[in-house]
């Protein structure tokens, strides 16, 4: 079906609630077809008053997710592990049950409890305690396994960083390549995104980047400025810099095979429903996401200290679309960020 235009009316108006609700400023870049649209305002820095363009770089958050994903399942083209096969397969220390398959930690089924739960109960207490930290990924897997799991393996879905934490130590342990070196080689690179780095545990993001501003719980405190932190708390499930046009172009070459061996990629986009009415699912790294002009778009969104992303393509990769607003800890402004995706791909504007 061809799509309804974008409506750019509809991105500004999204993005002037999403400052009305809190965020300093907000960005959005589509690629439909050849034509880029490019829609941006408010503060990138707060006290330097230098104003936001959809050109400058951030931190995505669970974006990162996708990227791993990229990596593990060019690993099984390669015959170097298998989807079905138990984690404690590939790992250097063996997770508490042995029924957790790689394709329940890719789908978030695997029921290992997710740390941040508790690491971000208090979330500035809870920030500022880790913002210069660095874990190892064993460290984190063992405050994961310290709890209960959530669900048998497989028998539910229930989203969990600790299952992307375990991939990226799965991912070390069986190329003895760190994982910086293997999104360079393998995406970066290849895909020319020079605006996109993996630099843990550096702190600092460099070129031209928007500073993140994450909201305090008592909501009458002054916002937080949290750019500079190593993210080592998620490392390869949300470490990841990028930008609008890098995030647009990674996930029309997901969609169009130019990363991934065809099994592999229609593995990756096998969704499975997570919300009641079925519009949300999520497959292999990725999330689905169903419109209503009923079209399904294919990508991920991001949940960073000072940063909300959402980045999406048409299943066709004809259409792609990402949007920031630099705050978090403010659901509202996630959440009216979101109708950036009805705007750039249904043509609506907000009510
Ligand atoms: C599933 C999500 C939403 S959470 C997950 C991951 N982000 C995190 O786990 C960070 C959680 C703490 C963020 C912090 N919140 C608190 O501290 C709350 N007490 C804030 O808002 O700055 C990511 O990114 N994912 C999102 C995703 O995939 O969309």
């Amino acid at each position: 079906p061809t799509l309804p235009d974008p409506s750019l009316t509809g991105v500004l108006a999204v993005q002037k609630q999403a400052m009305a609700a809190g965020a300093p400023g907000a960005l959005t870049r589509i690629d439909s077809g050849a034509t880029v649209h490019k829609l941006s305002m408010g503060k990138a820095d707060r006290a330097a008053g230098t104003v936001m363009d959809a050109d400058r770089r951030f931190r995505v958050g669970s974006v990162s997710k996708s990227f791993t994903t990229v990596v593990l399942m060019q690993l099984v083209a390669e015959g170097r592990l298998d989807l079905d096969a138990p984690a404690n397969d590939y790992l250097p220390r063996a997770l508490p049950d042995d029924r957790i398959t790689v394709r329940h930690l890719l789908s978030h089924r695997s029921g290992l409890w997710d740390y941040t739960n508790d690491m971000f109960y208090h979330t500035v207490p809870g920030f500022e305690s880790v913002r210069n930290k660095v874990f190892t990924y064993q460290e984190l897997i063992d405050l994961s396994t310290a709890h209960a799991p959530a669900n048998e393996p497989g028998a539910a879905y229930s989203y969990s960083n600790t299952n992307f934490v375990v991939l990226g130590q799965m991912i070390e342990h069986i190329t003895g390549l760190p994982m910086a070196t293997q999104y360079e080689q393998r995406i970066f690179k290849p895909l020319g995104l020079r605006n996109t780095s993996y630099v843990h545990p550096r702190t600092t993001l460099t070129g031209s980047y928007a500073r993140g501003y994450v909201r305090d719980d008592d909501t009458t405190l002054p916002l937080v400025d949290s750019t500079e932190q190593t993210v080592s708390w998620a490392q390869s499930a949300g470490a990841v810099i990028s930008s609008s046009s890098d995030l647009n172009r990674f996930f029309a070459a997901v969609v169009t095979g130019k990363l991934l061996a065809p099994e592999q990629l229609r593995e990756m986009m096998s969704m499975v429903p997570v919300n009641a009415d079925g519009t949300q699912s999520y497959g292999l790294g990725l999330r689905g996401r169903e419109l209503s002009c009923g079209v399904t778009v294919y990508g991920h969104t991001g949940t960073v200290q000072g940063y909300y992303t959402y980045a999406f393509t048409t299943a066709d990769g004809k259409r792609r679309m990402t949007s920031m607003a630099n705050t978090s800890n403010n659901g509202t402004v996630n959440s009216i960020l979101g109708g950036t995706l009805e705007a750039a791909f249904c043509g609506t504007d907000p009510t």
